[in-house]
């Protein structure tokens, strides 16, 4: 069955807070009947959080949530129209196949025959028909799952949710399993809403894909439309590989980066205005050099991935990933070349970090909890006048000793572009500081933060 534009699940502005934490922040989704939607992120975004929010196992701290026409926000899962399937199959290991799935209905008081009946189908339905009678602890991972299925979908709810379901299974078989399940969304008509952080998984299963990170929705589209047009450089990374890189918008349809002027198709950017560039590696054609090329550059590393090469070819400073059928060798000199419709422009979500301040004296200011040297202030206002202070990304310094920086905080997020890394930095006092920097860092890093007099602009 094709989705219709009908909405059966409404989330409007839901946040779930635990503690002081937030994992959900202003989460606003509507799933039409039919669909199959997949919540993608990375560990800890908060897609389990949501899944959980919509079963009815957790309750919004702020927001509303409707499924099928009724305001559920408060209403216990058991009286849901949804069913769940995790990712440990929870079966009952005491119960035969036939038990297991009927054990809803048993409770449900239904009669016999028709309690047969709707099982016999559901078995039918993930392809374990001759299983019924067999004990669970015999059946495969897989086997078990099929079952766990078969034990949500025999309820007929409107809204199946799922739970990383395949995460415990081996490649093979996973990958089996999705395009089973793909089959029986379509033969069973229901919604899936289904959550994974294998974006892989998300492309091939999903009629819209909900990418989130640290409890916000960053974008929500079509596979395609997430792989070809990919709003931030988040959502660039996450899915697929991609060069990612900084560039100047000459003007509509003329682009900068790597130090070469480039023909695009993007509009509306302005003059001269910063912008992240996004070309997939199977976008960059390779091939010895010649006049035809636009970059030039000598393959750094040349790896064979079953279909195709991955190279990095060094373009001046620029270090590119390229894909291609064929293998060029290490010390090659080779030319690339990029079509305007393949490069993809990207607004800059900033261009420098800004903090909200405080002004001690002439020569200091306060900020992300601490008290920074500047440079002297002219007219410098009165003490705890409110101002702005701007530092540059790439004037920030990160320190492995903790104790040597002017506050601490954790390297949350990396992403290489190209000729340097950009950083995100959870300070502990809960800001974040962006970082440009050359240093190798790694994800989850506790370390120092200081910031030099003069990187420190105060906005009065
Ligand atoms: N019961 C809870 N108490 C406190 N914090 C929680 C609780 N449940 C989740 N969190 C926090 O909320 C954030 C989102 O968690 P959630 O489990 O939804 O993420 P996730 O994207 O599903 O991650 P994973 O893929 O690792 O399961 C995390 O920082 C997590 O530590």
């Amino acid at each position: 069955m094709q989705s219709e534009n009908r909405p059966i699940i409404e989330i409007k502005n839901v946040s779930k807070f635990f503690g002081e934490k937030t994992a959900l922040d202003h989460i606003n989704l509507t799933v039409n009947k039919g669909e199959f939607v997949t919540i993608l992120g990375p560990s800890g975004c908060g897609k389990t959080t949501l899944l959980r929010l919509i079963a009815g196992f957790q309750t919004a701290s702020e927001g509303s949530l409707c499924i099928a026409g009724k305001e559920v926000t408060q209403t216990p899962p058991h009286k849901r129209p949804v069913n769940t399937v995790f990712q440990k199959y929870a079966l009952f290991p005491h119960l035969n196949v036939f038990d297991n799935i009927a054990f809803g209905l048993k409770l449900k008081k239904m009669p016999k025959p028709e309690m047969e009946r709707k099982v016999k189908a559901a078995l039918k339905m993930v392809g374990m028909t001759d299983y019924e009678y067999r004990d669970v602890n015999s059946l495969s991972g897989g086997q078990q799952q099929r079952v766990a299925i078969a034990r949500a979908i025999v309820n007929e709810p409107e809204v199946l949710l799922l739970d990383e379901p395949l995460a415990a299974l081996d490649l093979k078989m996973r990958k089996d399993m999705q395009m089973e399940l793909k089959e029986m969304h379509k033969s069973l008509g229901i919604t899936f809403v289904y959550v994974t952080h294998d974006q892989e998984e998300a492309l091939t299963l999903s009629d819209r894909i909900v990418v989130m990170s640290e409890g916000k929705i960053q974008q929500i589209g079509t596979p395609t439309d997430i792989y070809n047009e990919p709003v931030n450089s988040f959502v660039a990374d996450f899915i697929g590989e991609s060069n990612i890189l900084n560039g100047t918008m000459i003007r509509d349809g003329l682009v900068n980066f790597c130090g070469h002027d480039f023909e695009c198709v993007d509009k509306g950017f302005g003059e001269n205005k910063p912008v992240d560039v996004v070309v997939r590696p199977e976008d960059l054609y390779i091939f010895p050099v010649s006049d035809a090329a636009q970059l030039r550059g000598v393959v750094q590393s040349c790896i064979f991935k079953g279909v195709h090469y991955e190279m990095t070819v060094l373009c001046g400073n620029y270090e590119l990933v390229v894909q291609d059928y064929h293998c060029f060798p290490v010390g090659d000199e080779v030319g690339l070349l990029v079509k305007p419709f393949d490069i993809h422009i990207m607004k800059k979500e900033r261009t420098e970090n800004t903090f909200e301040a405080t002004i001690v004296d002439e020569t200091h200011v306060e900020f992300l909890g601490c008290r920074f040297e500047c440079l002297p202030l002219k007219n410098c206002p009165a003490e705890g006048t409110k101002a702005q202070v701007a530092v540059g990304f790439d004037r920030v310094v990160l320190l492995d000793n903790e104790e040597d920086g002017m506050l601490t905080g954790e390297v949350k997020f990396i992403l290489y572009k190209g000729d340097h890394y950009h950083l995100t930095v959870l300070s502990d006092w809960e800001e974040d500081v962006f970082v440009d920097t050359n240093d190798v860092w790694d994800d989850g890093d506790r370390v120092g933060i200081s910031i030099p007099a003069d990187a420190i602009r105060v906005i009065l």
